[in-house]
């Protein structure tokens, strides 16, 4: 028995299949990608190319959207630092599940605060949590601007946007790191593969 946050007098319940037994049925472990980086860093695309490279090898992934998630889990959350917190709080915990389910778990938020993504590295076991930081510079990201949104904040219409009058705190031990290469932005299907790579060589693609 145990108390937690508000809740009292709760119990864990055992089930005899598990993690272990899920991964064989499905031949692959349970991981965590989280990609991070500004808004228009390429994020979403990166995670649905990665989803369908996944797709082609025949293993299971599910992408966790921040934009996606606020339309439903997430919709009662604005972008106050509380809420992004709580935001990606709540993402982390859903993540975790995917992972124990037995999937590969692609999030894709801004995630703004390392303490905040360091929460969600905690809930699992260090190695199934692999950070990818999207490190796009400023000026590439508002370039791009697919939705409007920097024009937005620039005219003040927005306030508290990332990376114009919010802050991104970048990571500092991530296990994947993408960068232009003189000056160009690699392609998705690159990136994608290298995290492909990365997982097949830490052995998440096989059970
Ligand atoms: N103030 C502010 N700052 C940053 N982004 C904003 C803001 N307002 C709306 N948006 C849109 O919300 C998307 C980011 O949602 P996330 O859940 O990933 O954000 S966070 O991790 O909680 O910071 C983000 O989507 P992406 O562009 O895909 O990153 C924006 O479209
Ligand atoms: N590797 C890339 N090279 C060139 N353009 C890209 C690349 N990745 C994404 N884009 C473009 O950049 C814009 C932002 O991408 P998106 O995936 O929506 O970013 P985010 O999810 O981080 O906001 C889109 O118009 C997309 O087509």
């Amino acid at each position: 028995m145990s108390a937690l946050g508000n809740s009292t007098n709760i119990f864990w319940h055992e089930c005899p299949v598990g993690q272990v037994e899920r991964q064989k049925l499905i031949n692959q472990k349970g991981c965590v990608v989280w990609i991070t980086g500004l808004s228009g860093s390429g994020k979403s695309t990166l995670a649905c190319t990665l989803g369908r490279e996944l797709h082609y090898r025949g293993k299971l992934s599910y992408i966790l959207d921040g934009d996606n998630l606020r339309h439903g889990l997430n919709k009662n959350l604005g972008f106050s630092a509380e809420d992004r917190t709580e935001n990606i709080r709540r993402v982390g915990e859903v993540a975790k599940l995917f992972a124990d389910a037995g999937l590969i778990c692609i999030a894709s938020l801004i995630s703004p605060y390392r303490k905040d993504r360091d929460a969600c590295r905690a809930l699992l076991p260090d190695a199934n949590f692999i950070e990818v930081f999207m490190n796009m510079p400023l000026e590439l990201c508002e370039g791009r601007d697919p939705k409007g949104l920097y024009k937005l904040a620039r005219s003040g219409m927005i306030k508290g946007f990332t990376g114009i009058d919010d802050p991104y705190e970048a990571p500092l031990n991530c296990e994947i790191e993408i960068q232009q290469k003189n000056g160009v932005c690699p392609p998705p299907n690159e990136m994608a593969g290298e995290i492909a790579s990365f997982l097949e060589k830490r052995g998440f693609l096989q059970a």
